[in-house]
């Protein structure tokens, strides 16, 4: 395999220190581990191929996972160390050579399973390699179209790249199910996704092409250097290694301010001008009210002055200041009327004479029907849109590999969902027979789809985008949530029903715009009502869960005044505190809400802000947000993981000597902070500050000190395959001195022998066992001349060999040296 190099920054990371202990051959292995974790493919398969497969650590997992007696074949460019109870050959996967082989190797089987892991070996010694990683996983997918079984599954590496939706798109149409994923030991820096594929639908007819680098991934085009590239992402600049484009050789470019303001294509003029201009030779009306304009402050004249420095958030301010100057200058923004806008572009308007009623009407129909199909169709292209903007951003990185896959999970949105009607409060009024509930998103939504379309859409579309961010993130992290509750619930024994959690209920009663009529008051007193009840009626009378309970009857919650308050105390005074926004909830609801408020606070704070003092393996919940189990401990059992950073050790060394305490750390988590006025600010901004706002916790000599010979004695230590040999040795000694001990004991028995025939026999025996094994002699071979980069046995030599190079002929001397010397 492309063999790597294990000196870069942070690539002996837990993954390949665990690889070594565990004794696979590559830190690769974790990610199949982690895959099969999550999908668990291999425990049901009896037939398994893995193309580019050396080193084989994918294979020994395999073994490992898959049930015994299995057929495991593996394929690589590489040769790769033989597995007990796999097969592996060296070939080329993209020819028919390894093809033929595989077929010898699986007769008339067909696989349950096809692995592919590989990624071309550019820059080694390979270079016979031409193929690209979207090439490499053609030929895979072709591979495992022809030996899968139906409803078999193929695991595939795929790089973010031009080509990444296109190899989507071709899995999609010969599998059931499509998942792209990226596994936790798959470094954050990779650009590495791995797409499991389920249900092989072994279509009995494939048009070749459809497998054809050539015509899969025809018809791409290069999107990534548009204009709106260039401000979206600022950050990611061009290189014009193609040269300048054809008649523009300008490097420097100013244009005057009035010209971006009035402008329909404001996005191309942010993208590629330097600078934007107050004054100008000639005097100019527009440029001298700019100038003066209120809206013109300090910091978008800084702005202006260089463009190219400008980030996301820069070009969405001077968007908005160009949004205020054309409605000061009376240009046709999205907000003023369309007949304005008419105007403006002088249309013609006639003068239309009055109808009759029944006309009128008909108009009327015939306008609204109209507007309905423009309202579908701009709604189609804004989804469309929508989508080529997110595949544009998977090009460009811009989003985590984590978010593909969500749009199958916006597909289940559009269904009618008990769960969301619940959410939605909607249950009474539906029950009632009312219909009218609007939420506010498809409000707003039909409010904009009424304003007619004006260039500044893309302005509008960057501040729906951040949204859309944000209230993606929201989202993933309450539905994270609520697993976490739900997990803890069932942990407990307790079963809150189908219905939404707390958080759910907190988040989507903002959105709700509830009926105006009389039903407001008794709809708010009883409560929203779960469709689906709690089977475990006992739990929700008491109002809190049993985890609660047992923490609420701590002593030291005796003296607190506030919590021997009655229930609707409590619940008036958590509205008064800060939840002002939070729905009315049920009495049942409320202790829950305070104790998961704390213990929410705590371990945001501890775990998320405080990032830093972190026991690994210990704070982590089960399941992360992307569905990747963490590595979990059964109850007794030691994490796998330990301590691996200087912060997480000196809390475990405050803990450990009594210095801080658990309380502590809850109290930690309250800060002057924890109660600062939130009216008004965006969330995401809160996030934001919520991150940097948290203190740097000091990290004493002693714990660096420690991590550090915990480090060193990790590394220190020999990796598995030799200790199980040092243990295998120490074994056969002690069996061998039990034998002499035996036989020693009968000889000293012997009635036949003189005592000094007994000590002749007694001193043979010892000096029998004392004798070593003749060592075998190794041949040292240098590689040098012919015998420089080969692999395999040199020629003309017998017997047991080791290659060596003169460095390592100068390092041992070298070391020789220093020995000497101490
Ligand atoms: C990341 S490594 C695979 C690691 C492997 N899954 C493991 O667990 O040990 C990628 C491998 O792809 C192999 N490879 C690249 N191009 C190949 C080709 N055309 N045919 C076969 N193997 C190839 C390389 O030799 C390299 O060993």
């Amino acid at each position: 395999m492309g063999f790597q190099k294990k000196t870069g920054k942070g690539r002996l990371d837990k993954y390949y220190r665990l690889a070594k202990e565990k004794g696979y051959r590559a830190r690769a292995a974790f990610k199949l581990l982690q895959l099969n974790k999550k999908y668990d493919f291999l425990g049901s398969s009896r037939v398994v191929i893995d193309l580019c497969a050396a080193p084989g650590s994918w294979m020994q997992v395999a073994v490992e996972a898959m049930p015994k007696g299995s057929l495991i074949v593996g394929v690589d460019l590489s040769p790769i160390k033989p597995i007990p109870g796999v097969i592996s050959f060296q070939s080329d996967i993209t020819t028919d050579k390894c093809r033929a082989e595989l077929r010898r190797h699986l007769k008339t089987w067909k696989a349950d399973t096809v692995l592919h892991d590989g990624a071309p070996n550019v820059g080694t010694a390979w270079i016979q390699d031409s193929f690209n990683q979207a090439e490499l996983v053609l030929q895979s997918l072709k591979l495992a179209v022809e030996f899968l079984v139906e409803g078999g599954t193929f695991v595939t590496k795929v790089f973010r790249s031009a080509q990444y939706n296109q190899l989507l798109w071709i899995f999609g149409q010969l599998f059931e199910k499509v998942e792209a994923t990226k596994p936790p030991s798959s470094r954050n820096v990779s650009a590495e996704i791995f797409v499991v594929c389920r249900g092989f639908k072994a279509p009995r007819h494939l048009d070749p092409r459809f497998l054809d680098p050539k015509t899969a991934f025809a018809d791409l085009k290069d999107t990534k250097n548009t204009d709106e590239a260039r401000v979206y992402k600022p950050e990611v600049k061009k290189r014009k290694r193609g040269g300048y484009e054809e008649g523009d050789y300008t490097l420097y470019r100013e244009v005057p301010a009035s010209e971006f303001v009035e402008s329909t294509d404001p996005i191309s003029i942010l993208a590629n001008t330097n600078r934007l201009l107050f004054s100008s030779l000639e005097p100019s009306l527009s440029l001298a009210a700019l100038d003066k304009m209120p809206a013109t402050t300090l910091e978008i004249r800084q702005y202006c002055a260089d463009l190219k420095v400008l980030g996301r958030s820069e070009f969405k301010k001077l968007l908005k200041w160009r949004m205020v100057a054309r409605e000061a200058f009376g240009l046709p923004t999205k907000k003023t009327s369309q007949p304005a806008t008419a105007q403006e572009e002088g249309e013609e308007i006639a003068e239309v004479e009055s109808m009759d009623d029944e006309l009128k009407l008909q108009e009327d129909l015939q306008a609204l029907k109209d507007k309905d199909t423009r309202q579908k169709k701009k709604e189609r292209k804004k989804e469309n849109l929508k989508k080529q903007k997110e595949i544009q951003r998977i090009q460009m990185h811009m989003i985590a590999p984590m978010e593909i896959g969500i749009e199958s999970a916006q597909v289940e949105k559009d269904m009618f969902q008990l769960r969301t009607l619940e959410k939605e409060k909607a249950a009474n009024q539906i029950a009632k027979g009312r219909m009218a509930i609007l939420s506010e998103r498809p409000k707003k939504e039909a409010l904009q789809d009424d304003e007619s379309e004006s260039e500044d859409e893309l302005n509008d579309r960057l501040e729906d985008e951040l949204d859309q961010h944000w209230n993606a993130y929201q989202e993933r992290r309450a539905n994270y949530e609520a697993k976490i509750k739900r997990r803890k619930q069932e942990e407990d024994g307790e079963w809150g029903g189908l219905s939404g959690t707390d958080e759910e209920k907190e988040s989507s009663d903002d959105d709700v715009v509830e009926e105006s009529d009389d039903s407001d008051s008794d709809s708010d007193d009883e409560g929203p009502k779960p469709l689906l009840t709690d089977l475990d009626g006992a739990g929700q009378d008491a109002g809190l869960s049993k985890r609660a309970t047992k923490f609420f009857d701590q002593d030291i919650f005796k003296d607190i005044p506030g919590l021997e308050q009655s229930d609707s105390e409590c619940q008036a005074e958590e509205e008064d505190e800060d939840m002002d926004d939070a729905p009315v909830l049920g009495k049942a609801e409320v202790k829950p809400i305070i104790s998961e408020k704390l213990t929410k606070r705590a371990s945001k704070r501890n775990s998320k802000e405080e990032a830093s003092p972190r026991v690994d393996g210990e704070e982590d919940e089960d399941e992360n947000e992307d569905g990747w189990e963490n590595e979990k401990k059964s109850a007794g059992e030691k994490p796998s993981i330990d301590i691996i950073t200087a912060e997480a050790m000196q809390l475990a060394m405050d803990l450990a000597t009594g210095k801080r305490t658990t309380h502590d750390l809850t109290d930690e988590a309250f800060d002057k902070y924890a109660f600062r006025d939130r009216d008004g600010l965006p969330e995401w901004f809160l996030d934001d500050e919520g991150k940097h706002s948290n203190k740097q916790k000091p990290i004493t000599k002693a714990a660096a000190q420690a991590i550090k010979e915990k480090t060193r004695a990790l590394n220190a230590r020999p990796i598995k395959k030799v200790r199980e040999a040092q243990a295998r040795k120490k074994f056969k000694t002690a069996q061998r001195l039990e034998k002499l001990k035996k036989k020693s004991d009968l000889l000293a028995n012997e009635e036949g022998m003189t005592e000094k025939e007994k000590a002749e026999s007694i001193a043979k025996l010892i000096g029998k066992a004392k004798k070593k094994a003749p060592k075998r002699s190794v041949k040292v071979v240098v590689a040098r001349g012919a015998n420089r980069g080969i692999q395999g046995r040199p020629k003309g030599v017998k017997g047991r060999y080791k290659i060596v190079d003169s460095r390592m002929k100068k390092e041992m001397r070298a070391l020789k040296r220093i020995a000497k010397r101490k």
